[in-house]
């Protein structure tokens, strides 16, 4: 793969040890001027280094009171999101796929053992044997004599269930009706077409005189964005009590997208703001948002902010940081996401909470369903990963949300990808935004290591095997691998499961309730890796995830720098490991293109390790089918009791039922899907037009 090398600035061997990211990291840096060094150090850098520099005291002149409390640092709490979660349909799913997984691995260590020794006690052996296998899987690999499964690889190989899901039918068994979560999965599956065809505009980076002429025109001044930036909180003129919600999450000291988009927040001007991932951006729309409210009349009470999140996790995690912040207020916030009651959500609702932060199909749900709730005194309107929202898979919902806001009010966008696509933002009818662009766009975090692993065309069955080596010898905790698809990254838990390697599942296809017992897996680090679509690529704050591989290179630039972006957030570092086939090629130059050379490298499995772990995967893929059988069989046998129990349901409570007003959805399924295929073809006709 001569073109390939070429882009290459060093080459390791997958023998070689992976240093240590942190000692690399923590070398003094002895560059330029001030304000570079500012914008090169992550956060939590920063605040270490302030207090050797004392750089805080110039402003430091009152006591905000806020010396005596704790920083709690942020983590994912789901605690609240769990509180109302709908009643469980398939309480013990997860629990029972891994039980199904360690009851297989047993029958085949007995089968294994009792063909080596003849006759054996059993029992002993169900118990002792399970630990003793997963401590070694670690440890002993190298050592292990190859497995006696039989060697014919390539036979073997295109038997693999795990390479053949990628192109299966998804396991479609929740059929909930707010769209939040389907589309989001869709579009991590079904939109091939057209993100291939996005991925080809994202090269023609060439932006003619006219489109710049437009997007001055429509984008407020640069002398808009202040010049001198607050080094310190304390220099915004905050309030007191923001002041310690802030010191309550531990930031000392503004990131730089904070510094600059706060004080125009503050001024109520529409923002569209970018920066990397994991530079701050959700505090640099909640303290304005906070303080402004401080001010709010308090006779009246009204829902004077929406918060827009594509994800329910995401919204999760906004309403954690929000409550966190306004901690010291008497601000209300209230979560409203597909996945939980609608009941509770709808009793909040009634309180007309000062924050709501929403995905857009449930917010329509009580828009349409939900008496009295209405957004007519919605005064703040933000978008967090806005450029998403904007996407085909949104549009619908976007457009009756905006038109059931408001005109008069202050809206603020915000993303690591964020659009300047002026015909995208028209239609969120913004007043002359400020456009703050913090890091240069397409850009990863600055402590991100690059790894790209090269995947023979003819070979392409060879994924599972690469990855399986990867994990085992190399990444062995705190790693997110992400899927194209939901029944790929399903079929991957069971086989890591079965060689011995603790992993959970993030996808459309879990109930909420599995979603966030996953997410808690992952975090809590009862489990060392999360196999996860594109649900997982945006936005999640997960502290400590080292390492990021994609098991398939996304089709959108934009998609594949979300996903990285899951480590090496807030100044920390992390590594990211790619695995590329011919057809990503691409992609590939446009990573290349966009980091610094030494922070980009080639990652090569030797083939007698890759042969050593096509063995390991060929030897379960037996008993992988055996387990996706169980389980389709055994949800089917759940779907069949649950259309009894409905059907009894309906005849028990029948005037009850007929009594009750009926619930408008946005859209079914079919529309949805019409939409979809009707926006992919206006995206195809508009592409051809501009050739
Ligand atoms: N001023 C600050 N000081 C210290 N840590 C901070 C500060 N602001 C944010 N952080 C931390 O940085 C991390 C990333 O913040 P956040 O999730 O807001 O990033 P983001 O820019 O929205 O990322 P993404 O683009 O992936 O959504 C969080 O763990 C957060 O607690």
């Amino acid at each position: 793969m001569p073109a390939m090398d070429d882009d290459f600035v060093m080459t390791i061997s997958d023998t070689d040890e992976v240093p240590d990211l942190e000692e690399d990291i923590s070398k003094p840096e002895t560059t330029i001027d001030k304000r570079q060094a500012h914008n090169a150090q992550g956060p939590s850098k920063r605040s270490r280094n302030s207090d050797t520099e004392g750089d805080m005291a110039s402003g430091f002149t009152i006591d905000l009171e806020t010396d005596g409390l704790d920083a709690v640092p942020q983590t994912l709490d789901f605690t609240l999101a769990r509180a109302s979660l709908k009643k469980r349909r398939n309480p013990g799913l997860l629990s029972s796929l891994d039980e199904k997984i360690a009851a297989v691995r047993r029958a085949a260590k007995l089968e294994k053992k009792t063909k080596q020794n003849g006759t054996e006690d059993t029992d002993k052996m169900d118990e002792s044997g399970e630990e003793e296998e997963d401590s070694m899987s670690v440890t002993a690999e190298d050592q292990e004599a190859p497995s006696d499964a039989e060697d014919d690889e390539s036979d073997k190989a295109s038997d693999n269930p795990a390479v053949q899901a990628e192109g299966a039918e998804s396991l479609d068994s929740e059929g909930e009706a707010d769209s939040d979560s389907s589309s989001e999965a869709d579009s991590s599956e079904s939109d091939s077409e057209s993100e291939s065809e996005a991925a080809s505009s994202d090269s023609e980076s060439e932006v003619d005189e006219a489109e710049e002429a437009r997007k001055r025109a429509y984008f407020a001044a640069e002398s808009e964005v202040p010049e001198d930036l607050p080094e310190s909180f304390t220099l915004m003129n905050l309030s007191r009590q923001i002041m310690k919600g802030l010191t309550k999450l531990g930031f000392t000291q503004p990131t730089p997208i904070q510094a600059k988009t706060i004080p125009i927040g503050l001024l109520g001007k529409d923002v569209c703001g970018g920066a990397q991932t994991g530079s701050g951006k959700t505090a640099a729309f909640l303290v304005p948002i906070l303080e402004r409210l401080l001010y709010r009349p308090k006779d009246k009470t009204a829902t004077r902010v929406l918060i827009l999140c594509p994800t329910r996790e995401l919204a999760i995690q906004c309403h954690n940081v929000g409550t966190k912040l306004a901690g010291f207020t008497d601000i209300s916030l209230c979560l409203c996401i597909g996945g939980l009651s609608l009941k509770p959500q709808e009793r909040e609702l009634r309180e007309r909470p000062d924050i709501v932060i929403a995905t857009p199909g449930r917010l329509i749900d009580h828009l349409r369903n939900s008496q009295s709730f209405n957004l007519d005194s919605i005064e703040i309107l933000v978008m967090d990963e806005a450029d998403r929202m904007l996407e085909d898979g949104f549009e619908d919902e976007l457009t009756e949300i905006i038109n059931a806001c408001p005109k008069k009010r202050q809206t603020m966008l915000f993303s690591a990808t964020m659009t300047d696509n002026v015909d995208k933002l028209i239609r969120l009818s913004l007043h002359k935004p400020v456009r703050v662009q913090i890091d240069p766009p397409k850009s990863a975090a600055k402590g991100l290591i690059q790894e790209f692993v090269r995947v023979r065309t003819s070979r392409d069955e060879d994924r599972t095997a690469l990855l399986a080596a990867l994990c085992k010898r190399h990444f062995r905790r705190r790693c997110i691998i992400f899927f194209r698809s939901k029944v790929a990254a399903h079929q991957m838990k069971i086989v890591f499961g079965l060689l011995g390697l603790r992993a959970a599942e993030l996808h459309g296809n879990l109930s909420q309730d599995q979603r966030l017992q996953s997410l808690e897996q992952f975090r809590d680090s009862h489990v060392d890796y999360l196999m996860a679509t594109d649900l997982a690529a945006r936005g999640l704050d997960i502290v400590g995830i080292d390492t990021v591989i994609n098991y398939t290179m996304p089709t959108q630039f934009a998609q594949y720098l979300h996903r990285v972006g899951r480590t090496a957030r807030a100044g920390r570092s992390g590594r990211a490991i790619t695995l590329v086939g011919e057809a990503d090629r691409k992609m590939l130059k446009m990573a290349v293109k966009n980091s610094p050379k030494d922070k980009i490298k080639q990652r090569v499995v030797p083939a007698e390790v890759l042969q050593k772990y096509r063995r390991k995967v060929d030897a379960v893929s037996e008993q992988v089918n055996t387990i996706v059988t169980q389980l389709r069989e055994e949800r089917m046998i759940k779907e069949a009791e649950m259309q009894v129990a409905k059907a009894s349901n309906i005849i028990k409570h029948k005037n009850e039922i007929q009594n009750r007003p009926r619930r408008t959805w946005f859209q079914t399924s079919a529309a949805r899907s019409e939409s979809k295929k009707t926006m992919s073809k206006k995206f195809k006709a508009e592409q051809g037009n501009s050739k």
